[in-house]
């Protein structure tokens, strides 16, 4: 195997079948054993809009046993889950092996450096979206940009990449680049999550829309008092921009939301808050959006504990 992907949800899915369909020697390992079955049985499934389905085997394992000396790595689970892939990578990886995070959310790239080494492992960040539609299953959502550290132009990772399609960019400027896409995610996932629509719609809501703007403002706010550059000008016009280029698909967040599971929102908003409270800023909007996604989240847990009266 030339490139492990971690994770077996909707993005590690995207990116594993992209990289297999190219030829490249990608596997999967992730803890969530019927997302891995599901693959051993069938490979990754991509429906796409006219419900075409099309399936690529991948070699996927739940154990990190059954690897060694892997080359590359891109890590594509759950901010919560990051402490247990730093583990398993340390355990499988080659001793110069690179190792890529694109997940959302401030502080994955240092949990992982934390164990494999700060040389080793470097943050990017996609816009790209992809919905779970079941175990080994998923469904793009939007072609998006992939940025990542100059650092990384000439690895085989980066060729393997190219070669799966994706259109990469490069930067120097990775605070910058990090900070671009929490903009981007504290203000669409917590009121995808809580509206519980999909990305689109949000710019056809005229509530939503404005509650959106003042995400934005704030955000935009936040990053100034911790002296970052973001990597563009307008942030609402880079906001909408991916709301529009990625219309269809349900923000990450909403699918935690869907299914029960914990959501990024520490990660997303709370990194930001905290940032914030650091330079003395208050943030009512993304204060109360983060308060609303826990009360969600612990909501949903209450009513599974309800008898049912129907
Ligand atoms: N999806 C998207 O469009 C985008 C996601 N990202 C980021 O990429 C990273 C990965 O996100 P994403 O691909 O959405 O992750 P998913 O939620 O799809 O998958 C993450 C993990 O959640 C568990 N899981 C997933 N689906 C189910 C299910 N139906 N039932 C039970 N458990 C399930 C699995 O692990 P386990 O059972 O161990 O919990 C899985 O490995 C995150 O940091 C995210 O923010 C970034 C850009 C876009
Ligand atoms: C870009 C966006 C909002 C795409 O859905 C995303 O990163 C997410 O869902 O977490």
């Amino acid at each position: 195997m030339d490139l492990l992907i971690y994770g077996s949800g909707a993005l590690a899915c995207l990116f594993a079948f992209r990289l297999a369909r190219a030829g490249q020697r990608v596997g999967i390992l992730d803890h969530w054993e019927e997302g891995v079955r599901a693959i051993q049985a069938k490979g990754i499934c991509q429906q796409t809009g006219d419900l075409a389905v099309s399936c690529q085997p991948v070699p996927a394992t739940s154990s990190a046993q059954d690897l060694s000396n892997v080359p590359a790595a891109i890590v594509l689970v759950k901010s919560w889950q990051t402490a247990q892939a730093a583990a398993d990578l340390a355990a499988c990886l080659a001793p110069s092996a690179r190792v890529l995070t694109l997940q959302n959310g401030l502080g994955n790239a240092e949990i992982l450096a934390g164990a494999l080494g700060a040389e080793r492992v470097a943050a990017g960040s996609t816009t790209s979206g992809a919905t779970l539609l079941a175990p080994g299953c998923f469904r793009p959502g939007g072609e998006g940009n992939l940025t990542l550290p100059a650092s990384f132009e000439s690895t085989r990772l980066c060729a393997a990449l190219r070669a799966a399609g994706f259109q990469l960019a490069f930067t120097q400027q990775l605070t910058g680049l990090l900070w671009g896409k929490l903009l981007i995610n504290a203000a669409i996932n917590p009121l995808t999550a809580l509206l519980e629509v999909p990305n689109g719609q949000i710019l056809e809501l005229p509530h939503a829309r404005r509650l959106l703007a003042m995400a934005v403002e704030e955000a935009a706010q936040a990053a100034r008092a911790a002296a970052v550059e973001l990597p563009y000008t307008d942030p609402l016009a880079e906001v909408e921009s991916v709301l529009r280029r990625t219309a269809t698909n349900q923000s990450s967040m909403l699918q935690d939301i869907r299914r029960g599971a914990p959501t990024e929102i520490d990660a997303i908003t709370g990194a930001l808050l905290h940032s914030a409270r650091q330079n003395q800023l208050w943030l009512p909007t993304h204060e109360t959006l983060y308060h609303l996604v826990r009360a969600k989240v612990d909501a949903g847990r209450l009513a599974d504990t309800l008898p049912n009266h129907a």
